[in-house]
């Protein structure tokens, strides 16, 4: 068999223009654009580019982008006196603190100051519960942009087994809140796991988010699965050579000769991370907006 390849770039396009749509509906009612936050500390390479591609694409489908770029140095006080003014602001409606932090910053503590309400991260711990609870929130954009690439393959995911690989506040346990809401029957593996490859070959849907480069073999993989490689991982640079290669959590050549269907990487959830920041940003928005009782 030779899986389908769910191509993020090309769902994370089209999600952008629904987005922009209603970007501008929204414009014409609040009479203002939405506008996401981007706060980046520090000098990050690689923060550095997803942060240029978010300013980017929030332009793109028309909305305010607000960037902060704070040094290094910045202390604890000054990144909490800076999201303070961001809760404030009424022309912010979402607001986004590139991680990692530097490792004098408490990262914890900084989502904890973030208005849930502005937390288009879906970090905020009472989003989190709300996400727990089924309760309407904020829920993280890399785990809403895997569901929807799943949706792709499986419309229906009621009684399937669902094996989630990592357990992280980011993306494993709140993929795995996802696909429970979704009627899924759901393993959570992590590394702590025993006879991880027999764990993974139960899944309908595999969905593989620990960040170590092709951990996920070809005969881990139950025939016609659908497999979901959130790992974005850089490989050392071969010789000569500027850049190492991306790869993700899967061994994607070994995998594809299994799999029903599965997304690249590049080019899978990496796209659809984004194209989601700007959707919660615009549901922030509306929903700050009906508030306010403009709406
Ligand atoms: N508060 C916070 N929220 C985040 O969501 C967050 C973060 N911090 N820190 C860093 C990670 C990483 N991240 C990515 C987003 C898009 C791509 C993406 O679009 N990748 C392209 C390729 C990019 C390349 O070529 O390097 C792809 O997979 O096709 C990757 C990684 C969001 N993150």
């Amino acid at each position: 068999m030779t899986a389908a390849i769910i191509d993020g770039k090309a769902v994370a396009a089209e999600l952008r223009g629904e987005v922009a749509r209603g970007a501008a509906d929204f414009a014409g009612r609040a009479e203002r654009k939405a506008g996401l936050a981007v706060v980046l500390v520090g000098r990050d390479p690689a923060s550095e580019v997803y942060v240029g591609s978010k300013v980017r694409m929030t332009r793109d489908v028309g909305m305010e982008s607000f960037e902060h770029r704070l040094p290094a140095e910045t202390t604890q006080a000054d990144l909490l006196a800076l999201i303070r003014r961001l809760n404030e602001d009424p022309a912010v409606d979402g607001i986004l603190v590139q991680l990692p932090l530097p490792r004098h910053l408490d990262a914890g503590s900084v989502i904890l100051s973030i208005d849930p309400a502005k937390d288009v991260d879906g970090l905020h711990p009472e989003n989190a519960g709300r996400l727990a609870n089924g309760l309407p929130g904020l829920a993280p954009c890399t785990p809403l942009g895997a569901m929807l690439l799943v949706a792709r393959a499986v419309p229906n995911l009621s009684g399937l087994e669902a094996v989630v690989l990592g357990r992280s506040a980011l993306v494993g346990k709140p993929v795995a809140q996802m696909l429970l809401s979704a009627n899924a029957t759901v393993v959570v593996a992590h590394s702590h796991t025993r006879a991880l490859p027999d764990v993974c070959r139960r899944a309908d849907v595999l969905i593989a988010a620990v960040g170590r480069p092709e951990l996920v073999r070809g005969d881990w993989i139950k025939p016609g699965a659908t497999v979901i490689d959130v790992g974005i991982n850089r490989l050392a640079p071969e010789p000569g050579a500027a850049k190492g290669r991306l790869v993700g959590d899967v061994a994607f050549g070994e995998a594809c000769a299994v799999a029903g269907a599965i997304t690249p990487v590049p080019g899978g959830v990496g796209p659809m991370t984004i194209a989601c920041l700007l959707r919660n940003t615009l549901d922030a928005a509306r929903r700050r907006l009906s508030i306010a009782g403009e709406g």
